[in-house]
């Protein structure tokens, strides 16, 4: 995951993932606009194998953290230093997610996901839906619905780690470790999603998994 070379910044061709767009309006009478990106609707689950009482996340390169933390210098060069930036800087500890890039339902999308990327085969109606909200509200304004959903060892069908060329780790945290992630002083690796996440499990669920 951590072998990174040849890194460098192109201007955005047509891409199916982001739209770029200046939205123009007028609200109060007043002619504004602001610009803004389309991107996929997306699901993201909370994924507790009762088991061992641990919260399976999922660990990836993610190139907007990595980016992020070149700095803006830096970032001109033909080729950014992957000594002096290490994959490392771009890793990310996040709830099971994906985009909605099919014509199948929500709860679907999140199963596959859910075995795709941590390797559990779950039936649909193990898959307790929490709620949904906006992400990224400055330029994206993207639904994100997230999901509950308690496994077992048994249901460890495969390996997980992502579909094809994906590579996604797959890794587990007792609920001590979970809320001294929470309680971290940062920068946490994580997005906002993914700590609402936490702490909604700490919350509504954590006590009964707590000996
Ligand atoms: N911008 C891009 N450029 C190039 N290839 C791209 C791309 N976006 C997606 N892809 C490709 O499509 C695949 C989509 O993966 P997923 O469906 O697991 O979504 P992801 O978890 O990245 O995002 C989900 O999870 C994260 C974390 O919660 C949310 O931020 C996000 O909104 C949600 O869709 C990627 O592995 C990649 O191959
Ligand atoms: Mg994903």
């Amino acid at each position: 995951m951590e072998d990174l070379k040849d890194v460098y910044l192109t201007p955005l061709p047509e891409s199916q993932y982001v739209k770029p767009f200046r939205l123009h309006y007028t609200q109060n009478g007043k002619q504004k606009n602001w610009d803004l990106l389309e991107v996929h609707d997306s699901v993201a689950v909370i994924v507790f194998n009762v088991t061992r009482k641990v919260m399976i996340f999922v660990k990836q390169f993610r190139p907007a953290i990595y980016y992020n933390n070149v700095h803006p210098k830096d970032r001109q060069s033909d080729q950014i230093d992957t000594n002096k930036y290490p994959a490392s800087l771009g890793i990310a500890l996040e709830m099971c997610a994906g985009i909605i890039d099919k014509n199948k339902s929500v709860e679907e999308i999140a199963q596959e996901e859910v075995l795709e990327e941590c390797g559990y085969n779950v039936p649909l109606k193990k898959l307790q839906r929490i709620t949904s909200y906006r992400s990224g509200v400055g330029v994206q304004g993207a639904l994100q619905t997230f999901f509950y959903c308690e496994v077992t060892d048994e249901m460890k069908t495969e390996q997980g780690g992502g579909v094809d060329d994906e590579i996604i780790e797959v890794v587990e945290k007792t609920i001590p470790e979970i809320e001294a992630l929470v309680t971290s002083p940062g920068p946490i690796s994580s997005p906002p999603s993914c700590l609402f996440a936490l702490m909604w499990f700490l919350h509504y669920k954590a006590d009964q998994f707590r000996k």
